[in-house]
């Protein structure tokens, strides 16, 4: 028995991919916080929706997904209910597993993962780390909840905070570098609808030739830019607004405040 404890977007999302993978819903519980929200995902997916302490009680792999800021809270209710030999799996930004092992009984084994919303579409990108008192069972465990949803990669957990600001924010980097070509396109004149067609195509079109060509995305960037043409006048403009900077700057304040998270 699977439990996902705090069943919101990111433990949707997680609830919906397994049952895709071919997991039965008499599998897997969920915990909220608000009944309506407890009866819809009841109705959507037909898992059980149970309290937090009957989750730590009853299932084998423990899934917390709740917000890093409630997680304190969350393990202090279940930590007198959660049996030993029980995986616990945490999915927070910035919490690390020795937060997580330091608050519930001894010896129960963590693996820290951080996953991205693309998990809603099997293409999520998750890094998992283990903690002090898991082993290779317990990775090879969250490999097997996540691999159905995505890539999944084993990562040092210093680099956990590293990974949050890459691929766990990236996707929102991708759909803002989107908004901004869109305003673009209006301020050119386009049509909005046609601009956000073009982009987004254009973005999958990139997306599908980074990851299936092998090439390396200075070659594919190049192939795009002809001498003397257009594109180039474009990466001009970027460079001389320090984009390249912004996005190192960017990407590091992520990191910085997944190591801020855990003390709340
Ligand atoms: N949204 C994203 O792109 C990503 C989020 N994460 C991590 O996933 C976690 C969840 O994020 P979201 O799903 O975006 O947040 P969310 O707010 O949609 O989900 C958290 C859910 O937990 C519930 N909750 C809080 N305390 C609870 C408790 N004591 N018992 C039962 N339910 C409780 C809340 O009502 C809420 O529905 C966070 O720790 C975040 O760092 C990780 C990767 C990506
Ligand atoms: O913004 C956040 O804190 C979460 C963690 C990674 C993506 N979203």
């Amino acid at each position: 028995m699977i439990a996902i404890l705090g069943a919101g977007k990111m433990g949707e999302a997680l609830l919906s991919g397994v049952l895709r993978a071919g997991r039965r819903p008499a599998e897997l519980m969920a915990t909220v916080r608000r009944e309506e929200r407890g009866a819809l995902l009841r109705e959507r997916y037909g898992v059980q929706i149970v309290t937090n302490v009957e989750a730590a009680r009853t299932a084998s792999t423990l899934v917390l997904a709740v917000k890093p800021q409630d997680m304190g809270a969350l393990l202090d209710e279940i930590a007198p209910h959660v049996p030993s030999g029980r995986l616990v799996i945490s999915m927070a930004a910035g919490i690390t597993t020795s937060f997580v092992q330091d608050r519930l009984p001894a010896d129960l084994p963590v693996v820290r993962v951080m996953s991205n919303t693309p998990v809603l579409v099997d293409e999520a990108m998750s890094v998992i780390s283990a903690g002090s008192h898991a082993g290779e069972e317990h990775l090879k465990l969250a490999e097997e909840l996540l691999s159905p949803v995505g890539k999944v990669l084993r990562i040092p957990e210093s680099l956990q905070d590293a990974a949050t600001a890459l691929s766990g924010s990236g996707p929102a980097y991708f759909y803002y570098l989107v908004e901004a070509m869109v305003d673009a396109g209006i301020l050119l004149g386009m049509p909005r609808a046609a601009a956000l067609e073009m982009v987004i195509q254009s973005a999958v079109g990139a997306a599908v030739m980074l990851r299936d060509s092998g090439e390396h995305p200075v070659l594919l960037r190049e192939a795009v830019t002809s001498p003397g043409g257009t594109t180039i006048a474009a990466i001009r403009e970027l460079e001389k607004h320090g984009v390249r900077a912004a996005v190192l700057e960017a990407i590091e304040a992520a990191r910085d405040r997944g190591r801020e998270l855990a003390g709340g």
